[in-house]
């Protein structure tokens, strides 16, 4: 057993959680049809959203049921370091967080963000309203990840902000002293997160902020942002076509906020009803949600499955046989991996479509799905933008991971849906970025 990657810092209780994994899981296949009642963790998306807005809401804040795992910690970490009161009971499972009204304690701080994208692109712009300055850096693989996008606007908004080596990566200078505000594009074709960092810190800039979003179609993710924004007393002027964002200079009310379960988290064991003919209910994760990530159901209602959407529970009935779908997942591509583990089991082809963006997440999932799924046996056509993948049977392979988190969770629901043992995931320990008891939660199925 070796120690999974350590982060400095305070803990949180987070290193508790993390716990020890193997260099490698073979994936036991489950052997018969799920049926279960699955409680998912907290959603990342809304627990860093929640975190950051309370530390800039006016009083202290308590954020029940968020997400304890590497990427909210990184969060907490920053706000430690930057002189915020932030204190975390993992037991009772709430965040406490002592909002300065959008003061920023301290100047000449170092932040890590590991390759947490939410919080490498959510605080640049609330550190521009500090005294600075800032760096902010990551892991090698977010020196990779793009900023430009967000660096450019912010910019345009009136923050000092600087690349600390090579221009257009990671590690950023900010400097602090305010943003100004006013109008500005936003390219979000790279990161949608670039958008949702920008409209969390605009209610503190001089004047009104008004974005001009460009690069995708749909924007579920600056929707949740919108709706946390507003639970916290700010308003979001929104345009029929979701295309231009305005926010006025205004001030965020502390709360006690209630976190979501994670629909990305709850894709895997979807699928895996779905894949075995079985049943898996999660409670909490309805109709009332804002995450995207759950169409991710809706598409294995297209594939064949018994899917309820209720107002506060999903549930999917597996079937038969799944059919293949033809899908653009530019919207919801966190479940983009889960789609592609549970396609061979298909009985016809499927093809994922405008997924470009994921080549530049936690590592180029595009490339990873069809290295992997290769190794597996499958037949598999890469698209720059998407994927093609064939119908079956897997032989046995370690399927490497590239520190992803989502690689090690999707195959593992490929390995429990085989017949015969055929998966084993090399470094497991990847699934601390968002789900530490990930593997803990999939034994607890048998
Ligand atoms: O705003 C967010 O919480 C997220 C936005 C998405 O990223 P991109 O917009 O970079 O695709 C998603 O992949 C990520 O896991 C979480
Ligand atoms: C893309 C992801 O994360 P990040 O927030 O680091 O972008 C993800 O969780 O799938």
């Amino acid at each position: 057993m070796k120690p999974v990657r350590g982060v400095p810092g305070i803990d949180f209780g987070i290193r508790e959680v993390r716990g020890d994994f193997p260099e490698e899981l073979e994936i036991s296949p489950l052997g018969r049809p799920v049926d279960a009642e699955v409680r998912v963790p907290g959603s990342k998306s809304v627990t860093n959203r929640a975190l950051l807005v309370a530390a800039l809401a006016d009083g202290v804040s308590v954020v029940r049921n968020p997400l304890f795992s590497d990427d909210p910690y990184y969060l907490l970490d920053a706000l430690v370091r930057l002189g915020f009161d932030v204190g975390a009971d993992r037991e009772a499972g709430e965040v406490r967080v002592g909002g300065l009204g959008g003061e920023i304690p301290r100047g000449g701080v170092e932040v890590f963000v590991g390759n947490a994208g939410t919080v490498a692109r959510f605080l640049p712009p609330a550190l521009a309203l500090g005294p600075g300055p800032y760096t902010v850096d990551g892991v090698p693989r977010m020196r990779e990840r793009p900023i430009r996008d967000l660096v450019d606007a912010l910019r345009r908004l009136g923050a000092a902000v600087d690349y600390a080596e090579d221009e257009g990566r990671f590690p950023l200078v900010v400097r602090g002293g305010g943003l100004e505000g006013g109008a500005t594009p936003v390219q979000g074709a790279g990161s949608s997160q670039f958008v949702s960092g920008l409209l969390m810190a605009a209610p503190y800039a001089r004047r009104t902020v008004n974005l001009d979003v460009q690069g995708r179609e749909k924007w579920p993710y600056v929707g949740i942002t919108v709706e946390v924004m507003r639970r916290f007393g700010v308003e979001v002027g929104v345009s029929e076509d979701l295309r231009s964002l305005a926010v006025e200079p205004g001030v965020y009310r502390a709360r006690a906020f209630e976190v979501e379960p994670d629909a990305s988290a709850a894709s895997y064991f979807m699928a895996l009803a779905a894949v075995t003919g079985g049943r898996v209910r999660v409670p909490g994760l309805g109709s009332r949600s804002s995450q995207g990530d759950l169409r991710f159901a809706e598409v294995l209602e297209t594939m064949g499955c018994e899917v309820e959407i209720e107002a506060d529970a999903v549930e999917v009935r597996g079937t038969e046989r799944l059919r293949g779908v033809e899908v653009d997942m530019n919207a919801f591509s966190d479940t983009m991996m889960t789609l592609a583990a549970i396609a061979p089991f298909a009985s016809t082809p499927t093809t994922i479509t405008n997924v470009g963006h994921a080549r530049h997440q936690e590592t180029d999932r595009i490339s990873a799905v069809a290295a992997e799924l290769g190794r597996l046996g499958v037949a598999v056509e890469e698209r720059p933008d998407g994927l093609k993948i064939l119908p079956g049977p897997l032989r046995p392979a370690v399927v490497e991971t590239y520190g992803d988190h989502r690689v090690a969770m999707a195959f593992a629901v490929a390995g429990l849906a085989s017949p015969d043992p055929v998966v084993t995931i090399r470094d497991p320990g990847c699934v601390t970025k968002t789900f530490p008891g990930y593997f803990g939660a999939l034994e607890s199925l048998r």
